[in-house]
This record gives structure tokens, C-alpha cells and sequence, in this order.
């Protein structure tokens, strides 16, 4: 008889708690021998609900794992310049071992002067040129957060990556391009053919079709359909949206870029929103500012 066999979820929720709970039980072994508690600073400028749900997260995250945490709020007019010189202090705050922006910053502030003055031993988001190019090299690095989790999903699900073609939608310097470096680097998980794709790309839906395992970070919600993906595929969907939605307490609900009713039928696993990569980049965002404490990317 034929077995029914759906795909494998892939946890994002349940690994990320395993990996904090890892991360927890570190952090009392650095305290029992005197060792320095980690410490995040997160700077939110602006009152974006969305950003201020996520960085109460990363904030709430670093409480239940035993870190210090520092939010610093300031207001959606701050001038650059003001906004630089917060770094600035975190930059040379001995107490402060990994320091996060949150984006996106209002128009009027420059993405890459900010990221720019970030020093790369804090520069835990893997945001800054330093860090971007050590991670291309396959140097120790610090790995931006979302594309690391996506990686120990691979680890920890055991999903074969070598010799596969991984098809990439989208080439954001946050998401979407390193996911495509690291997908390609010579080490496990990676050794993947890599196709990236944006916005400029023909025939989308025919590349899709022919990836072994999908990564979807294009920010368009259910834009993956049925018909783009390969059966069995590995299909990772990155897109995180708000919609309406009146029979919540909060008025709203999450869904991804990929329409996981339709193409969990046909993955062989696919990460579901929320519960995928939102979590994932949390506990990463965390190991990052763990290995920062302890030295070990940029020595102590
Ligand atoms: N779960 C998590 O932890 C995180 C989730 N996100 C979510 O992931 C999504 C993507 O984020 P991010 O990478 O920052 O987004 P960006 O908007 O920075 O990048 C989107 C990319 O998708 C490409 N794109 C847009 N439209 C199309 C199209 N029709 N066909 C093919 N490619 C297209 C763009 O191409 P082009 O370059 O040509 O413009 C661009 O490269 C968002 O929903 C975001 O909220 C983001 C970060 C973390
Ligand atoms: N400097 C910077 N670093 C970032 O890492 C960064 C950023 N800016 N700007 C915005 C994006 C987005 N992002 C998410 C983090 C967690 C969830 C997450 O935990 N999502 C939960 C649900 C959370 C909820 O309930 O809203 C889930 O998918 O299950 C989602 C998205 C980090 N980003």
C-alpha cells in the first residue's frame, strides 16, 4: 500500500529554542567562572510597529538566554549625523559586544554611512564590508543573521546540499546575496550550484522550476506558486508580511512569499511563516553576539 507522506516542516520555532537553550546553558558556565555576560545594543529609529515587534524580540530573546541587553530609541527625525555618533558610543563601549540597527532607517539617513561606522568586531548583523567580504572568503566572520539560521536549518535537518542547484529570488545585501555566496562556498552546508535572481530576471518561473532547493527573499507576498517549484524541492520562504485579518487579537496575521498551502503539497520540506526563518535569525542574531563576547571571530 501507498504511504501518505507529506513534507517534513522544517521547525524554525522549535530549533531556535534549542539553540537559545544552548546558548542559555554557555552563558551560566561564562558567569560561573567570571567570564563576561554578553551584551546586545539594538538602536530603533522611528516608531515602525513592525520594527519595534522585532526588536522587542531580539531584546525579549536576550533576557531568556541571560544577556545584557541595551535598546536605544531615538526619534524619526534624528539628523545622521546625531545618529552616527550613537554608534560611535556603542563602538567604543567596552561593556557592549554586539551592536544591531535596525532597518529600514528613514529616508533621509544613509544606510551605508551607518553600516559603515559600525566596528566589525560588534558588528554583529554581518552587515559591514568587513564582515560581508571575511564571510565571501569562507574567513571567520560574522554571518548575517538571517542567511546563518537559514544555514543551521540545512545543519540540523541534515539536508543534502552538495552538488544541488539552489535557485535564489531576491539579492538583497541582507538576505538575498550572501545566502547566494554561502550556498556556493566550498563547505557543508553549500557546494550548490547557484543561481541568483531579482527583479531583471526572464523566464523566473522556468529557473525556479528546475531548483533543487529554493530560497525566497523578494518581499512579495505568496509569490511563489505552485507551478514555479520542482516536486521534492526544498523550498525556504524568507518573506515575512502583516495582513488584516479580524479574527485575531493583534487584527492581523503573517503569511510568506510563497503560498505554503499549494507548495508544501509539492516540497519534500519547506519552512513555514511564521514558525521558519523569522525565529532562526533571532537565536543566529544571538550566537553571533555569544562568539563576540568569547573573542572568537576577532580574537579577545
Ligand atoms: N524572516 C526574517 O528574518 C527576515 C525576513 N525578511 C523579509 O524577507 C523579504 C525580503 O527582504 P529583503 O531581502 O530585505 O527585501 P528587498 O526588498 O531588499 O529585496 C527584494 C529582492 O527581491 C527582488 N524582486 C522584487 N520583485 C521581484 C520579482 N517580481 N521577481 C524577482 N525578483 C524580485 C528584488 O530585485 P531587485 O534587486 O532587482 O530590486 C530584490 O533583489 C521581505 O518580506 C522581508 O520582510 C527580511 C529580513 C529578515
Ligand atoms: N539590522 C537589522 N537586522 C535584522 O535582522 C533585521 C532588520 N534590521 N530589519 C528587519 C528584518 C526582519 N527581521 C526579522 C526578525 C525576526 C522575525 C521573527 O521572529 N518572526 C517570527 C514572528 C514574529 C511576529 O510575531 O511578528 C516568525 O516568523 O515566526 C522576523 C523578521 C530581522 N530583520
Amino acid at each position: 500500500m501507498e504511504q501518505q507522506k507529506g513534507p517534513i516542516t522544517i521547525d524554525g520555532k522549535k530549533i531556535s529554542a534549542e539553540i537559545k537553550e544552548e546558548i542559555a546553558q554557555e552563558v551560566i558556565k561564562i558567569k560561573a567562572t567570571g567570564g563576561k555576560t554578553p551584551h546586545l545594543a539594538a538602536i530603533l529609529v522611528g516608531n515602525d510597529g513592525a520594527s519595534q515587534t522585532y526588536v522587542g524580540a531580539k531584546v525579549k530573546a536576550c533576557e531568556q538566554v541571560g544577556f545584557a541587553s541595551t535598546l536605544v530609541r531615538l526619534e524619526e527625525n534624528i539628523s545622521e549625523a546625531d545618529l552616527l555618533q550613537e554608534v560611535q558610543k556603542i563602538n567604543e563601549d567596552p561593556e557592549i559586544d554586539g551592536l544591531i540597527v535596525q532597518l529600514p532607517l528613514p529616508s533621509h539617513i544613509s544606510v551605508q554611512k551607518v553600516t559603515a561606522r559600525i566596528r566589525p568586531e560588534k558588528d554583529v548583523d554581518g552587515f559591514t564590508p568587513a564582515n560581508v567580504g571575511r564571510m565571501a572568503l569562507n574567513w571567520p566572520a560574522y554571518i548575517s543573521a538571517t542567511p546563518y539560521g537559514i544555514l543551521e536549518l540545512f545543519k540540523r535537518y541534515e539536508i543534502e546540499t552538495s552538488g544541488k542547484h539552489c535557485v535564489v529570488i531576491g539579492r538583497s545585501h541582507i538576505v538575498g546575496s550572501p545566502m547566494s555566496i554561502l550556498m556556493a562556498r566550498n563547505d557543508y552546508p553549500g557546494n550548490c550550484t547557484v543561481t541568483v535572481t531579482h527583479s531583471r530576471t526572464q523566464n523566473l518561473k522556468e529557473i525556479a522550476r528546475s531548483a533543487d532547493i529554493l530560497i525566497v527573499a523578494i518581499g512579495k507576498q505568496g509569490f511563489v506558486t505552485e507551478d514555479m517549484v520542482k516536486p521534492g524541492a526544498v523550498v525556504i520562504d524568507v518573506g515575512i508580511h502583516r495582513i488584516e485579518d479580524a479574527t485575531k487579537k493583534s487584527g492581523f496575521r503573517l503569511v510568506g512569499d510563497v503560498k505554503y498551502e499549494e507548495v508544501s503539497k509539492k516540497a519534500s520540506a519547506i519552512t513555514p511563516v511564521p514558525g521558519g526563518v523569522g525565529p532562526m535569525t533571532i537565536a543566529a542574531l544571538l550566537y553571533n553576539t555569544l562568539q563576540s563576547a568569547q573573542g572568537k571571530i576577532y580574537g579577545g
